[in-house]
């Protein structure tokens, strides 16, 4: 779905763009940071999504006829629109591979290019890059508990909006196995997958006929939903008479759903009274609003729920509206830039950076990333941003330098990879974390320190700020 233009974007981006170029600025090269601030979930660990999308929707940016009319109906002066006529994105890009396990305050993703390209694709590439992150981070969390369990994206009718079509696509890389969205699935070459609403065996005068027919018509992958009346006495029971007819005409029934009432208790009962039957192969599915809790929670009862349909609470980022992801930035027409704020936290780091995270011996990760300036290639101590007292010595450990370059003159680098891929990869990152980072009760703090030379260059910036006020 990339029918993105260069409109993709807020209006201060283009007004900036404008004056930039009407003061001859617009060539400047500047460098801007991507990170976020606070993890979601109160996690201990975000991952990392949306990178591939953003990669080649930025390839293919460039404003539409009907953009440029648009504009100028907006105001925009003719010089500029036509300037604006042959904008391609010609810059550069360093990032962690998608699929990574992130942290908050260093830097994810870095872009080097010309001050109006830079602020041109800047909200697509938050927009993009935060929904993605949180999604894909929800996901993750519920593959955590899921074990082994198949897990089924349920939630586009929820979505806010078209939200959904990245929404899945970023439940994917968090380790889901199929999507109910039929479009993101296409696309994406995502499995697709489906049951049967209420509403189709409402519209039966009674539930058993409701059974027969659907299994006449899709006796493929065919799942029964058991719940419209009542589950034991009247679902399961038909659910399962149907099963043995298909049985005789050589189909396999794939599974019941159970969506609504005690969800462990159901399951108990159901798969008791499928092994009688001997449907021992029917698995059990359920939905209604799931959770990484409730699913925890399911197979702590130790309920032999084979599927999770999981829909509103993935797909909205439940209970988390938004990742905080910001782009700041850090150097400006050969010069290094801070932004200054009350609030320390809210200090940005200057310069170009690179990211090191620190491994033991056996390639583990410690739990500690290292944020240097980009020239470095090892770190011996780190330090913490704002307690400069609290450092860590770094000589003895592995250093991997997570920053890559991924987009050159606007031009995509990295090899394609599937969705599958980033998955796979994002599970192994995901083991290399120590477990503490991945409880959800109160999980301990990742340490993000900086190098002694990024601290001095950041200081010196404050310190000479300070001396203009005085
Ligand atoms: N055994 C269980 N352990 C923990 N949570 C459960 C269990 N069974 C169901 N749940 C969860 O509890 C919540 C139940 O919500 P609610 O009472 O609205 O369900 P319901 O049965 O669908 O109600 P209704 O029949 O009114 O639709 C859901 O989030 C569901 O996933
Ligand atoms: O609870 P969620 O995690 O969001 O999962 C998706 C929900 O959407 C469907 O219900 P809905 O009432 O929309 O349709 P239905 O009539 O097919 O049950 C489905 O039956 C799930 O309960
Ligand atoms: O296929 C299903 O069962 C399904 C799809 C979307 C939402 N709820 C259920």
């Amino acid at each position: 779905m990339n029918n993105f233009t260069a409109t993709y974007t807020d209006q201060y981006q283009l007004a900036m763009a404008e004056v930039y170029f009407k003061q001859g600025r617009h060539r400047e090269k500047a460098v801007f940071d991507y990170f976020f601030r606070d993890l979601p979930f109160s996690g201990g660990f975000a991952v990392f999504a949306g990178l591939e999308e953003v990669l080649e929707i930025i390839r293919d940016l460039h404003f539409s006829k009907e953009d440029l009319e648009y504009l100028s109906d907006q105001g925009f002066s003719d010089d500029f629109l036509k300037f604006l006529k042959d904008f391609r994105f010609r810059g550069t890009i360093y990032s962690c591979k998608e699929g990574d396990v992130v942290f908050p305050t260093r830097p994810i993703l870095q872009v080097e290019a010309s001050i109006i390209e830079a602020q041109i694709i800047e909200t697509l590439l938050l927009n993009i890059l935060n929904y993605e992150t949180l999604i894909a981070t929800k996901a993750s969390r519920i593959r955590l508990v899921a074990g082994d369990g198949i897990l089924l994206d349920f939630g586009m009718r929820r979505a806010q909006a078209t939200g959904a079509y990245f929404g899945s696509r970023a439940a994917m890389v968090g380790g889901f196995d199929g999507t109910s969205n039929v479009i993101a699935g296409r696309n994406y070459e995502i499995p697709v997958s489906g049951t049967m609403a209420h509403s189709f065996i409402q519209s039966y005068d009674d539930e058993l006929k409701a059974f027969r027919d659907f299994a006449q018509g899709r006796p493929e992958g065919c799942v029964f939903l058991v719940d419209t009346y009542n589950t034991l006495k009247s679902g399961v029971p038909n659910a399962i008479k149907v099963a043995k007819e298909m049985e005789a005409r050589g189909q396999k029934l794939l599974a019941i759903r159970l969506d609504s009432g005690d969800l462990a208790y159901l399951a108990k009962k159901s798969r008791q009274l499928l092994d009688d039957a001997g449907l021992e192969y029917v698995k059990i599915a359920a939905s209604n609003q799931l959770d990484e809790y409730v699913i925890k929670s399911l197979l702590e009862q130790q309920a032999p729920i084979d599927i999770f349909g999981v829909g509103t609470n993935l797909i909205t980022g439940d209970p988390d509206a938004a990742l905080d992801g910001v782009y700041k930035l850090a150097w400006f027409n050969g010069k290094p830039r801070i932004k200054i704020s009350e609030s320390i936290i809210k200090v940005t780091l200057p310069h170009k950076k690179q990211v090191f995270r620190i491994k033991d011996a056996s390639g583990k990760c410690v739990g500690a990333d290292a944020i240097g300036l980009y020239h470095e290639d090892r770190i011996d101590e780190m330090y913490h941003p704002f307690e400069p007292y609290k450092s860590m010595k770094l000589s003895e450990f592995r250093q991997e330098a997570l920053l890559n370059k991924v987009m050159e003159n606007g031009k995509i680098l990295q090899e394609h990879r599937s969705l599958s891929q980033i998955a796979e990869y994002s599970v192994s990152r995901l083991s290399e974390l120590p477990i503490e980072y991945k409880r959800f009760n109160n999980p301990h703090i990742y340490k993000i320190g900086i190098s002694e030379t990024l601290r001095q260059e950041r200081d010196k910036l404050i310190h000479n700020y300070k001396q203009s006020l005085s």
